[in-house]
């Protein structure tokens, strides 16, 4: 699956054009986890539908959701902005950027220097960058470009050897494991135990995809993650803000 999105992507790029640029006051992705009251940093995401799901939340207000996330106190806010998979789009990043004061996370496929200019223009505060979906040094340029251009970057990983290689070529101030195999779409968050032990001391470690109650966030905790990013299990709650005081501290838990 990957690799379609990846195809799907290099094609897009050929007709992308830059938006007028955003002036914005940047905010720090890892400050901002670093400081959570809660267990574990919340990277709440705004997610309508997934390759793996398909239609995730048919009432979807993108603006309206990161409001409640907002008003419920997440550390900060990923907004998927890939229209062919997920019914994203940039526009959406921009208006909720504007509208909340948590950090932006811009979740998308980059591997052009051209989206990470593009990035900075919507007014995204960190991009992601995909380690099985880039060469190592590649990567570390984009990364580079990012923090540039006063971004910083989630550097998600899947797989021991990916983390491997993206190690070898340098230590990202922050990675994400992927507990989603994006191949297969397999999810289980003892991915997230496999390779906690393997993340330098000093990056910090965001556990994503497939958390859905208190448990696993305290699952994920014990095995060395500082931060989650939820996405369809928040997606599915009528009422946001009680969905993630739910997930955050247990309360109203069956
Ligand atoms: O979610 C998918 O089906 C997916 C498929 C292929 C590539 C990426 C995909 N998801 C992107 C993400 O990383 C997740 O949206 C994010 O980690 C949140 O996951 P979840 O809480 O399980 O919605």
């Amino acid at each position: 699956m990957l690799e379609t999105i990846l195809a799907v992507k290099k094609q897009e790029l050929q007709q992308l054009y830059l938006p007028e640029e955003q002036q914005t006051t940047r905010r720090s992705l890892r400050d901002s986890l670093l400081e959570s009251p809660y267990i574990a940093g919340l990277i709440a995401e705004v997610k309508k539908a997934s390759p793996s799901k398909g239609i995730i939340r048919e009432d979807f207000n993108p603006t309206q959701i990161a409001a409640d996330y907002n008003q419920a106190g997440v550390q900060a806010i990923s907004v998927l902005t890939d229209q062919h998979f997920f019914q994203g789009h940039r526009d959406f990043l921009t208006t909720i950027k504007q509208n909340v004061d948590v950090p932006i996370l811009r979740k998308d496929f980059i591997i052009d220097p051209v989206q990470v200019v593009e990035s900075a223009y919507i007014g995204a505060d960190a991009i992601l960058l995909i380690g099985e979906a880039l060469e190592a040094r590649q990567l570390h340029e984009l990364y580079n470009q990012a923090y540039d251009l006063g971004m910083e970057a989630l550097v998600e990983v899947h797989s021991e050897e990916t983390l491997d290689r993206v190690l070898n070529e340098f230590t990202p101030r922050i990675v994400g494991v992927n507990n989603r195999n994006l191949h297969t779409f397999e999810t289980k968050l003892s991915q997230t135990e496999r390779m906690a032990s393997l993340v330098p001391e000093e990056s910090l470690l965001v556990s994503e995809s497939g958390i859905v109650n208190y448990e696993d966030v305290q699952d994920v905790v014990e095995y060395g993650a500082k931060a989650i990013l939820v996405g369809e299990s928040l997606m599915r709650q009528n009422q946001i803000v009680e969905g993630v005081q739910r997930l955050m501290n247990g309360v109203g838990e069956s």
